[in-house]
């Protein structure tokens, strides 16, 4: 696996705390993967990623991009934030202008880009994103998901090759976490790094290709879900609950799981459960 982003032995105090929020803490994200940063609150994940962006700088340590350092140079941290697009979990956090197209063109005309392109990629995104019935209303009337929409949107028109995700179902129902998660899988399929960070572990299982456990801010397990989550006993140390959908796995006796890959979705399970045992993917 080819890294997209390294941290290495990063160590971070925020101001006037004498808490470390990242102790020593060592990840990849790997390149061209689904990627769920999982932890508790406070585990770091959002502190993470902010130093992705250069946000915030290490007290030691360091961070790689594609195996270069990280420089803190202006113009290296511009060309940063363009290589590395970080959603907030709070979109009131990250919009700021008064209506999504106003919003999504903004980052383009930041970027010098020239008024026809801007207008060119402004529209293509928002229709991509469902959002065009929406381009001139203001943003305050608009709902959470609407908002988180607008928010990825506003990343995506900048192309970047690394979409990093804080949280980004919290708060939204079954219908636009569905869509947010199909956004993010074309944004894969496009060559777009994605990793999010998250408590759901059942989202986690489902969706992630790789998943990176958090704990007081250190990285303490990595894996294909399947390997990490398969850890019960690891998982419950940390506070964090596994999968249903692998619970309900083990529950079922061991002859009828025997050479089969646990399903890792509901639709997948029901398969396998009505097929009289056969059609879960096979080892
Ligand atoms: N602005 C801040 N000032 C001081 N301490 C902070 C600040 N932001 C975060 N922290 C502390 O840093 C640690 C890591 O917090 P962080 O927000 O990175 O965790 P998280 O895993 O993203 O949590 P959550 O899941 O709640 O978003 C916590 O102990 C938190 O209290």
């Amino acid at each position: 696996m080819k890294p997209m982003l390294e941290a290495l032995d990063l160590r971070y105090s925020y101001p006037g705390t004498r808490e470390e929020a990242l102790r020593s803490l060592t990840l990849t994200i790997p390149q061209g993967k689904k990627t769920a940063i999982c932890g508790h609150n406070g585990s770091g994940k959002s502190t993470f990623f902010l130093h992705a962006i250069g946000i915030h700088r290490p007290a030691s340590g360091q961070l790689k991009l594609k195996g270069a350092p990280l420089s803190y140079r202006r113009d290296d941290l511009l060309r940063l934030r363009r290589q590395i697009g970080l959603v907030f979990q709070d979109p009131e956090q990250q919009l700021i202008l008064n209506t999504p197209y106003e919003d999504v063109s903004y980052g383009l005309r930041n970027a010098g880009l020239p008024e026809d392109e801007i207008a060119v990629r402004t529209e293509r995104m928002l229709l991509s994103m469902g959002l065009k019935p929406l381009a001139d209303t203001p943003l305050h009337q608009l709902s959470l998901g609407q908002k988180k929409r607008v928010a990825l949107a506003g990343v995506l028109v900048l192309e970047p090759e690394l979409l990093l995700l804080d949280e980004p179902t919290a708060y939204l129902d079954r219908l636009s976490e569905r869509q947010l998660l199909e956004e993010l899988d074309l944004a894969q399929e496009q060559g777009i790094t994605v990793a999010m960070a998250t408590h759901d572990m059942n989202l986690a299982y489902a969706w992630a290709d790789w998943v990176l456990v958090m704990d007081q801010g250190a990285c303490c397990m990595a894996g294909p879900p399947h390997e990490v989550f398969a850890d019960e006993e690891k998982l419950r140390q940390l506070g964090l609950e596994p999968p249903m959908l692998l619970e309900l796995w083990q529950a079922l006796p061991a002859a009828v799981r025997r050479s089969h890959a646990p399903p890792r979705s509901i639709e997948a399970m029901k398969a396998f459960l009505q097929s009289g045992y056969g059609t879960a993917d096979a080892l």
